[in-house]
Protein backbone atom coordinates (compact mmCIF):
# COMPACT_ATOMS: atom_id res chain seq x y z
CA UNK A 1 0.00 0.00 0.00
CA UNK A 2 1.56 3.36 -1.35
CA UNK A 3 -1.10 5.77 0.38
CA UNK A 4 -4.53 5.83 2.44
CA UNK A 5 -7.28 8.13 0.87
CA UNK A 6 -9.79 9.48 3.94
CA UNK A 7 -12.99 11.13 3.03
CA UNK A 8 -15.11 13.28 5.73
CA UNK A 9 -17.36 11.45 7.70
CA UNK A 10 -21.18 10.57 5.97
CA UNK A 11 -23.54 10.64 9.33
CA UNK A 12 -22.35 11.32 13.09
CA UNK A 13 -19.40 10.78 14.39
CA UNK A 14 -19.44 8.25 17.18
CA UNK A 15 -17.08 5.69 18.00
CA UNK A 16 -15.31 3.19 20.29
CA UNK A 17 -11.55 3.43 19.76
CA UNK A 18 -9.66 0.55 21.74
CA UNK A 19 -6.36 1.80 21.18
CA UNK A 20 -3.05 0.68 20.97
CA UNK A 21 -1.12 -0.01 24.95
CA UNK A 22 1.87 2.45 25.50
CA UNK A 23 5.16 1.31 23.75
CA UNK A 24 6.96 3.38 26.53
CA UNK A 25 5.73 1.48 29.55
CA UNK A 26 5.71 -1.73 27.48
CA UNK A 27 9.71 -1.19 27.04
CA UNK A 28 10.50 -0.27 30.28
CA UNK A 29 8.30 -2.97 31.45
CA UNK A 30 10.40 -5.64 29.11
CA UNK A 31 14.02 -4.57 31.00
CA UNK A 32 12.80 -4.87 33.88
CA UNK A 33 11.21 -8.15 33.42
CA UNK A 34 14.62 -9.00 31.77
CA UNK A 35 16.63 -7.90 35.11
CA UNK A 36 14.25 -10.83 36.87
CA UNK A 37 15.18 -13.36 34.53
CA UNK A 38 11.59 -12.92 32.97
CA UNK A 39 9.52 -13.96 36.26
CA UNK A 40 6.92 -10.44 35.85
CA UNK A 41 3.76 -11.34 34.25
CA UNK A 42 3.45 -8.79 31.66
CA UNK A 43 -0.24 -7.68 30.94
CA UNK A 44 -1.49 -5.98 27.53
CA UNK A 45 1.87 -5.36 26.31
CA UNK A 46 2.00 -3.05 23.28
CA UNK A 47 1.46 -4.52 19.88
CA UNK A 48 4.03 -1.92 18.73
CA UNK A 49 6.86 -2.76 16.18
CA UNK A 50 9.13 -0.78 19.05
CA UNK A 51 7.76 -3.35 21.43
CA UNK A 52 7.79 -6.14 19.26
CA UNK A 53 11.39 -5.47 18.61
CA UNK A 54 12.30 -5.02 21.53
CA UNK A 55 10.85 -8.34 22.88
CA UNK A 56 12.51 -9.78 19.82
CA UNK A 57 15.61 -9.14 20.62
CA UNK A 58 16.12 -9.74 24.39
CA UNK A 59 14.97 -13.40 23.34
CA UNK A 60 17.54 -13.33 20.68
CA UNK A 61 21.13 -14.81 20.69
CA UNK A 62 22.18 -13.22 17.57
CA UNK A 63 25.23 -11.26 18.19
CA UNK A 64 23.19 -7.90 16.18
CA UNK A 65 21.02 -6.35 17.36
CA UNK A 66 19.18 -4.13 15.26
CA UNK A 67 16.63 -2.10 16.53
CA UNK A 68 15.17 -0.89 13.02
CA UNK A 69 13.69 2.65 14.15
CA UNK A 70 12.83 2.08 17.83
CA UNK A 71 14.60 4.97 20.13
CA UNK A 72 13.57 3.42 23.32
CA UNK A 73 14.84 0.08 22.39
CA UNK A 74 18.09 1.16 21.15
CA UNK A 75 19.09 3.15 23.98
CA UNK A 76 17.21 0.81 26.68
CA UNK A 77 18.89 -2.24 25.35
CA UNK A 78 22.36 -0.73 24.84
CA UNK A 79 22.29 0.08 28.84
CA UNK A 80 20.67 -3.45 29.37
CA UNK A 81 23.55 -5.19 26.90
CA UNK A 82 26.47 -3.31 28.06
CA UNK A 83 26.08 -3.78 31.95
CA UNK A 84 25.15 -7.01 31.59
CA UNK A 85 27.90 -8.29 30.12
CA UNK A 86 26.84 -9.25 26.10
CA UNK A 87 28.92 -8.85 23.32
CA UNK A 88 26.47 -7.14 20.93
CA UNK A 89 26.39 -4.91 17.46
CA UNK A 90 23.72 -2.54 18.19
CA UNK A 91 22.20 -1.09 15.08
CA UNK A 92 19.30 0.33 13.25
CA UNK A 93 18.19 2.30 10.18
CA UNK A 94 19.91 4.86 8.97
CA UNK A 95 17.98 7.39 10.57
CA UNK A 96 18.35 5.48 13.87
CA UNK A 97 22.23 5.96 13.07
CA UNK A 98 22.10 9.55 12.78
CA UNK A 99 20.08 9.73 16.32
CA UNK A 100 22.83 10.51 19.17
CA UNK A 101 24.00 8.04 21.97
CA UNK A 102 27.08 9.45 22.40
CA UNK A 103 25.89 11.00 25.68
CA UNK A 104 24.49 7.56 27.36
CA UNK A 105 27.75 5.53 25.43
CA UNK A 106 30.08 7.92 27.68
CA UNK A 107 28.04 7.50 30.76
CA UNK A 108 28.08 3.23 30.07
CA UNK A 109 31.47 3.91 29.64
CA UNK A 110 32.07 5.45 33.24
CA UNK A 111 30.04 3.01 34.74
CA UNK A 112 32.54 0.36 33.25
CA UNK A 113 31.40 -0.66 30.28
CA UNK A 114 33.74 -1.18 27.36
CA UNK A 115 31.75 0.36 23.99
CA UNK A 116 33.11 1.04 20.98
CA UNK A 117 31.51 2.99 17.53
CA UNK A 118 31.61 1.39 14.41
CA UNK A 119 31.04 4.36 12.02
CA UNK A 120 30.97 7.88 13.36
CA UNK A 121 32.17 8.71 16.63
CA UNK A 122 28.91 9.78 19.04
CA UNK A 123 25.89 7.71 16.99
CA UNK A 124 25.15 4.55 15.74
CA UNK A 125 26.41 0.79 15.27
CA UNK A 126 27.85 0.38 18.37
CA UNK A 127 29.93 -2.57 19.76
CA UNK A 128 29.64 -3.68 23.07
CA UNK A 129 32.29 -5.36 24.19
CA UNK A 130 31.74 -6.64 27.93
CA UNK A 131 31.83 -4.98 31.34
CA UNK A 132 33.53 -4.61 34.33
CA UNK A 133 31.90 -2.39 37.44
CA UNK A 134 34.21 0.51 37.72
CA UNK A 135 34.62 1.82 41.26
CA UNK A 136 32.24 4.74 40.74
CA UNK A 137 28.96 4.92 41.20
CA UNK A 138 27.99 8.93 39.97
CA UNK A 139 27.25 9.85 37.00
CA UNK A 140 26.57 13.78 35.58
CA UNK A 141 24.98 13.43 32.40
CA UNK A 142 22.70 16.25 30.10
CA UNK A 143 19.51 16.40 30.60
CA UNK A 144 18.42 18.11 27.33
CA UNK A 145 19.57 15.96 24.82
CA UNK A 146 16.81 12.66 25.55
CA UNK A 147 15.61 11.75 28.59
CA UNK A 148 15.80 7.94 27.53
CA UNK A 149 19.45 7.85 28.19
CA UNK A 150 18.49 9.02 31.96
CA UNK A 151 15.50 6.01 31.95
CA UNK A 152 17.78 3.50 30.26
CA UNK A 153 20.73 4.49 33.06
CA UNK A 154 17.61 4.52 35.70
CA UNK A 155 16.61 1.07 34.66
CA UNK A 156 20.18 -1.19 34.98
CA UNK A 157 21.18 0.85 38.12
CA UNK A 158 19.96 -2.01 40.57
CA UNK A 159 22.11 -4.43 39.31
CA UNK A 160 25.29 -2.31 39.31
CA UNK A 161 27.28 -3.31 42.59
CA UNK A 162 26.76 0.12 44.16
CA UNK A 163 23.32 1.30 42.63
CA UNK A 164 23.96 4.96 40.91
CA UNK A 165 23.59 8.21 41.74
CA UNK A 166 22.55 10.17 38.66
CA UNK A 167 23.35 14.01 38.67
CA UNK A 168 21.91 15.87 35.78
CA UNK A 169 22.84 18.73 34.00
CA UNK A 170 21.25 21.75 32.11
CA UNK A 171 17.76 21.85 31.10
CA UNK A 172 15.31 18.35 31.47
CA UNK A 173 13.45 17.59 28.64
CA UNK A 174 11.15 15.00 28.93
CA UNK A 175 10.59 14.55 32.42
CA UNK A 176 7.48 12.71 32.80
CA UNK A 177 9.35 10.24 30.85
CA UNK A 178 12.20 9.56 33.50
CA UNK A 179 9.33 10.38 36.47
CA UNK A 180 7.57 7.05 34.56
CA UNK A 181 10.86 4.97 34.72
CA UNK A 182 11.08 5.36 38.51
CA UNK A 183 7.21 4.84 39.22
CA UNK A 184 7.84 1.23 37.22
CA UNK A 185 10.83 0.65 38.91
CA UNK A 186 9.47 1.44 42.71
CA UNK A 187 6.18 -0.45 41.53
CA UNK A 188 8.86 -3.68 41.22
CA UNK A 189 10.69 -2.86 44.08
CA UNK A 190 13.61 -0.38 43.46
CA UNK A 191 14.80 1.86 46.25
CA UNK A 192 14.63 5.38 44.24
CA UNK A 193 15.35 9.07 45.52
CA UNK A 194 14.68 11.62 43.07
CA UNK A 195 15.37 15.27 44.21
CA UNK A 196 14.21 17.60 41.18
CA UNK A 197 15.91 20.95 43.59
CA UNK A 198 19.10 19.29 43.31
CA UNK A 199 19.07 17.57 40.00
CA UNK A 200 19.53 13.99 41.03
CA UNK A 201 18.84 10.40 41.73
CA UNK A 202 19.28 8.10 43.56
CA UNK A 203 19.00 4.30 42.72
CA UNK A 204 20.51 1.30 45.85
CA UNK A 205 21.70 -2.07 44.13
CA UNK A 206 18.84 -4.47 45.06
CA UNK A 207 17.47 -6.97 42.98
CA UNK A 208 13.76 -6.18 41.43
CA UNK A 209 10.74 -7.92 42.42
CA UNK A 210 8.84 -9.92 39.61
CA UNK A 211 5.07 -8.93 39.73
CA UNK A 212 2.20 -8.96 37.50
CA UNK A 213 1.93 -5.78 35.83
CA UNK A 214 -0.61 -4.12 33.31
CA UNK A 215 0.16 -1.96 30.48
CA UNK A 216 -2.14 1.65 29.90
CA UNK A 217 -3.33 2.78 26.93
CA UNK A 218 -1.33 4.80 25.09
CA UNK A 219 -1.75 8.84 25.63
CA UNK A 220 0.54 9.36 22.80
CA UNK A 221 -2.09 7.58 20.35
CA UNK A 222 -4.93 8.75 22.34
CA UNK A 223 -4.03 12.29 21.01
CA UNK A 224 -5.29 11.20 17.71
CA UNK A 225 -8.25 10.87 18.99
CA UNK A 226 -8.54 14.09 20.60
CA UNK A 227 -7.63 16.06 17.23
CA UNK A 228 -10.28 14.00 15.37
CA UNK A 229 -13.17 15.33 17.97
CA UNK A 230 -11.69 18.95 17.70
CA UNK A 231 -11.78 18.81 13.87
CA UNK A 232 -15.75 16.89 14.08
CA UNK A 233 -18.17 19.51 12.65
CA UNK A 234 -20.54 17.71 14.30
CA UNK A 235 -21.27 19.33 17.95
CA UNK A 236 -22.59 15.48 18.87
CA UNK A 237 -19.73 14.21 18.52
CA UNK A 238 -18.60 11.57 20.50
CA UNK A 239 -16.23 9.33 21.29
CA UNK A 240 -15.38 6.85 23.98
CA UNK A 241 -11.53 5.97 24.11
CA UNK A 242 -10.89 2.80 26.04
CA UNK A 243 -8.02 1.73 28.81
CA UNK A 244 -7.07 5.42 29.63
CA UNK A 245 -6.95 6.25 33.54
CA UNK A 246 -7.24 10.12 34.61
CA UNK A 247 -3.98 9.48 36.83
CA UNK A 248 -1.48 8.36 34.27
CA UNK A 249 1.83 7.76 34.19
CA UNK A 250 2.13 9.17 30.60
CA UNK A 251 3.29 12.33 30.23
CA UNK A 252 1.25 12.54 26.89
CA UNK A 253 -1.89 12.64 28.89
CA UNK A 254 -1.45 16.16 28.97
CA UNK A 255 -3.56 16.17 25.72
CA UNK A 256 -7.00 16.63 28.11
CA UNK A 257 -5.49 19.76 29.30
CA UNK A 258 -4.20 21.33 26.01
CA UNK A 259 -7.37 19.95 23.88
CA UNK A 260 -9.70 21.93 26.52
CA UNK A 261 -8.38 25.14 24.80
CA UNK A 262 -9.03 23.68 21.28
CA UNK A 263 -12.58 22.68 21.93
CA UNK A 264 -12.30 18.83 23.43
CA UNK A 265 -13.85 17.94 26.78
CA UNK A 266 -13.03 14.63 28.77
CA UNK A 267 -15.22 12.97 31.33
CA UNK A 268 -13.39 9.78 32.24
CA UNK A 269 -15.50 6.83 33.54
CA UNK A 270 -14.45 3.06 34.25
CA UNK A 271 -13.09 1.88 30.64
CA UNK A 272 -11.38 4.91 30.03
CA UNK A 273 -12.24 8.20 28.62
CA UNK A 274 -15.42 9.58 26.62
CA UNK A 275 -15.05 13.04 24.37
CA UNK A 276 -17.20 15.71 23.96
CA UNK A 277 -17.25 18.89 21.99
CA UNK A 278 -16.41 21.80 24.03
CA UNK A 279 -15.57 25.58 23.43
CA UNK A 280 -12.40 26.69 21.55
CA UNK A 281 -10.21 29.17 21.78
CA UNK A 282 -8.73 31.16 19.56
CA UNK A 283 -5.17 31.61 20.55
CA UNK A 284 -3.28 28.74 22.53
CA UNK A 285 0.29 28.83 23.81
CA UNK A 286 2.13 25.36 24.95
CA UNK A 287 5.18 24.58 26.32
CA UNK A 288 5.90 20.74 24.98
CA UNK A 289 9.14 20.04 27.25
CA UNK A 290 7.69 17.61 28.74
CA UNK A 291 5.29 16.14 25.63
CA UNK A 292 7.70 16.93 22.90
CA UNK A 293 5.33 13.99 20.49
CA UNK A 294 2.10 15.81 21.32
CA UNK A 295 3.46 18.88 18.85
CA UNK A 296 2.68 17.38 15.68
CA UNK A 297 -0.72 16.59 16.64
CA UNK A 298 -1.68 19.95 18.30
CA UNK A 299 -0.20 22.12 15.76
CA UNK A 300 -2.41 20.21 13.08
CA UNK A 301 -5.16 20.74 14.93
CA UNK A 302 -4.51 24.23 15.50
CA UNK A 303 -3.40 24.63 11.49
CA UNK A 304 -7.27 22.86 10.61
CA UNK A 305 -9.08 25.08 13.38
CA UNK A 306 -7.57 28.57 12.33
CA UNK A 307 -6.13 28.88 15.98
CA UNK A 308 -3.28 30.77 16.40
CA UNK A 309 -0.63 28.28 18.27
CA UNK A 310 2.87 29.18 20.15
CA UNK A 311 5.05 26.50 20.30
CA UNK A 312 8.04 26.43 23.08
CA UNK A 313 9.93 23.77 24.34
CA UNK A 314 10.69 21.88 21.20
CA UNK A 315 13.89 21.73 20.44
CA UNK A 316 14.37 17.41 20.43
CA UNK A 317 11.65 17.30 17.57
CA UNK A 318 14.79 17.35 15.37
CA UNK A 319 16.08 14.74 16.44
CA UNK A 320 13.15 12.07 16.58
CA UNK A 321 11.95 9.78 13.34
CA UNK A 322 12.60 12.85 11.45
CA UNK A 323 13.18 16.52 11.66
CA UNK A 324 9.86 17.12 12.75
CA UNK A 325 10.08 21.10 12.50
CA UNK A 326 11.08 20.57 9.13
CA UNK A 327 8.60 17.96 8.52
CA UNK A 328 5.66 20.54 9.30
CA UNK A 329 6.90 23.24 7.97
CA UNK A 330 6.69 21.62 4.59
CA UNK A 331 3.52 19.46 4.81
CA UNK A 332 1.57 22.24 6.81
CA UNK A 333 1.89 24.53 3.56
CA UNK A 334 -0.34 22.00 1.74
CA UNK A 335 -3.36 21.96 4.20
CA UNK A 336 -2.59 26.28 4.26
CA UNK A 337 -0.81 26.99 7.06
CA UNK A 338 3.06 27.67 8.16
CA UNK A 339 5.02 27.08 10.85
CA UNK A 340 7.20 30.26 11.64
CA UNK A 341 10.19 30.23 13.79
CA UNK A 342 9.77 33.37 15.77
CA UNK A 343 12.99 33.23 18.27
CA UNK A 344 15.71 30.87 16.75
CA UNK A 345 15.62 27.09 17.89
CA UNK A 346 13.01 28.13 20.64
CA UNK A 347 9.85 29.53 19.43
CA UNK A 348 7.42 28.96 16.62
CA UNK A 349 3.80 30.34 15.78
CA UNK A 350 1.40 28.33 13.74
CA UNK A 351 -0.45 30.60 11.35
CA UNK A 352 -2.97 30.29 8.66
CA UNK A 353 -1.97 30.90 4.95
CA UNK A 354 -3.88 33.18 2.64
CA UNK A 355 -3.24 30.52 -0.30
CA UNK A 356 -5.69 27.95 -0.72
CA UNK A 357 -5.01 25.18 0.52
CA UNK A 358 -4.30 21.52 -1.57
CA UNK A 359 -6.96 19.69 -2.86
CA UNK A 360 -6.72 16.69 -1.47
CA UNK A 361 -3.51 17.61 0.05
CA UNK A 362 -1.17 14.70 -0.19
CA UNK A 363 1.18 14.53 3.05
CA UNK A 364 4.49 13.15 3.18
CA UNK A 365 5.52 11.07 5.65
CA UNK A 366 9.41 11.00 6.42
CA UNK A 367 8.98 7.65 7.70
CA UNK A 368 7.47 9.18 10.98
CA UNK A 369 4.56 7.52 12.52
CA UNK A 370 3.45 10.66 13.82
CA UNK A 371 3.43 12.58 10.62
CA UNK A 372 1.29 10.14 9.31
CA UNK A 373 -1.41 10.06 12.40
CA UNK A 374 -1.05 13.83 13.32
CA UNK A 375 -2.30 14.98 9.83
CA UNK A 376 -5.24 12.15 9.27
CA UNK A 377 -7.52 13.83 11.65
CA UNK A 378 -7.71 16.68 8.46
CA UNK A 379 -10.13 13.87 6.90
CA UNK A 380 -13.27 15.04 9.27
CA UNK A 381 -12.75 18.40 7.37
CA UNK A 382 -11.56 17.67 3.93
CA UNK A 383 -10.45 15.03 1.56
CA UNK A 384 -6.61 14.07 2.26
CA UNK A 385 -4.12 11.31 1.21
CA UNK A 386 -1.66 10.17 3.14
CA UNK A 387 1.79 8.67 1.61
CA UNK A 388 3.25 5.45 3.37
CA UNK A 389 0.77 4.40 5.89
CA UNK A 390 2.61 1.77 7.04
CA UNK A 391 4.53 3.80 9.18
CA UNK A 392 1.67 4.03 12.04
CA UNK A 393 3.09 0.65 12.84
CA UNK A 394 6.14 1.92 15.02
CA UNK A 395 3.64 2.22 17.66
CA UNK A 396 0.17 2.05 16.57
CA UNK A 397 -0.41 -0.82 14.13
CA UNK A 398 -3.97 -0.72 14.23
CA UNK A 399 -4.63 3.22 13.40
CA UNK A 400 -6.07 2.30 9.98
CA UNK A 401 -8.74 0.33 11.53
CA UNK A 402 -9.28 2.43 14.24
CA UNK A 403 -9.57 5.15 11.52
CA UNK A 404 -11.91 4.01 9.43
CA UNK A 405 -14.93 3.85 12.58
CA UNK A 406 -14.79 7.69 11.87
CA UNK A 407 -13.84 8.63 7.96
CA UNK A 408 -13.71 6.45 4.76
CA UNK A 409 -10.12 4.89 4.52
CA UNK A 410 -9.14 3.50 0.93
CA UNK A 411 -5.83 2.37 0.05
CA UNK A 412 -4.24 3.96 -3.08
CA UNK A 413 -2.09 2.11 -5.10
CA UNK A 414 1.01 3.73 -7.70
CA UNK A 415 -1.86 4.60 -10.19
CA UNK A 416 -4.65 5.28 -8.51
CA UNK A 417 -2.66 8.19 -6.85
CA UNK A 418 -1.48 9.31 -10.14
CA UNK A 419 -4.86 9.36 -11.20
CA UNK A 420 -5.83 11.69 -7.93
CA UNK A 421 -3.03 14.30 -8.28
O1 LIG B 1 11.20 7.28 27.21
C1 LIG B 1 10.33 7.20 26.34
O2 LIG B 1 9.54 6.23 26.30
C2 LIG B 1 10.22 8.28 25.35
C3 LIG B 1 10.79 9.51 25.60
C4 LIG B 1 10.68 10.65 24.67
O3 LIG B 1 11.93 10.81 24.01
P1 LIG B 1 13.02 11.93 24.45
O4 LIG B 1 13.36 11.71 25.86
O5 LIG B 1 14.15 11.65 23.53
O6 LIG B 1 12.37 13.27 24.25
C5 LIG B 1 9.58 10.44 23.63
O7 LIG B 1 9.73 11.38 22.60
C6 LIG B 1 9.63 9.04 23.05
O8 LIG B 1 8.60 8.85 22.12
C7 LIG B 1 9.44 8.01 24.12
C1 LIG C 1 10.22 9.80 19.37
C2 LIG C 1 9.54 8.66 19.37
O1 LIG C 1 10.05 7.42 19.61
P1 LIG C 1 11.56 6.93 19.83
O2 LIG C 1 12.41 8.10 20.25
O3 LIG C 1 11.46 5.90 20.91
O4 LIG C 1 12.02 6.36 18.53
C3 LIG C 1 8.09 8.67 19.15
O5 LIG C 1 7.45 7.62 19.31
O6 LIG C 1 7.52 9.72 18.79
Amino acid sequence: MNAVQLSPPTGPVRATIPLASSKSESNRALIIDALTDFRCELQNLSTARDTQTMIRLLKSTDSTADVLDAGTTMRFLTAYFATTGQQKTMTGTPRMCERPIGILVDALRTLGADITYLNNEGYPPLQLNGFRAADTNRVSIRGDVSSQYISALLMIAPRLPQGLTLELTGAIGSRPYIEMTLEQMRYFGADVQADWEAKTITVASKPYTPKPYAIESDWSGASYWYSVLALAEDETAEIELLGLKAKSLQGDSAIVEIMRSLGVESLFNETGVRLTKGQTATTLAWDFTDCPDLAQTVAVCAAMKGVTLTLTGVESLKIKETDRIAALQAELQKIGAELVETEPNHRYEVRQLSAAPQSPATIDTYDDHRMAMAFSPVALRQEIIIEEPGVVAKSYPSFWDDMARVVTVSSLGQSEKQASI
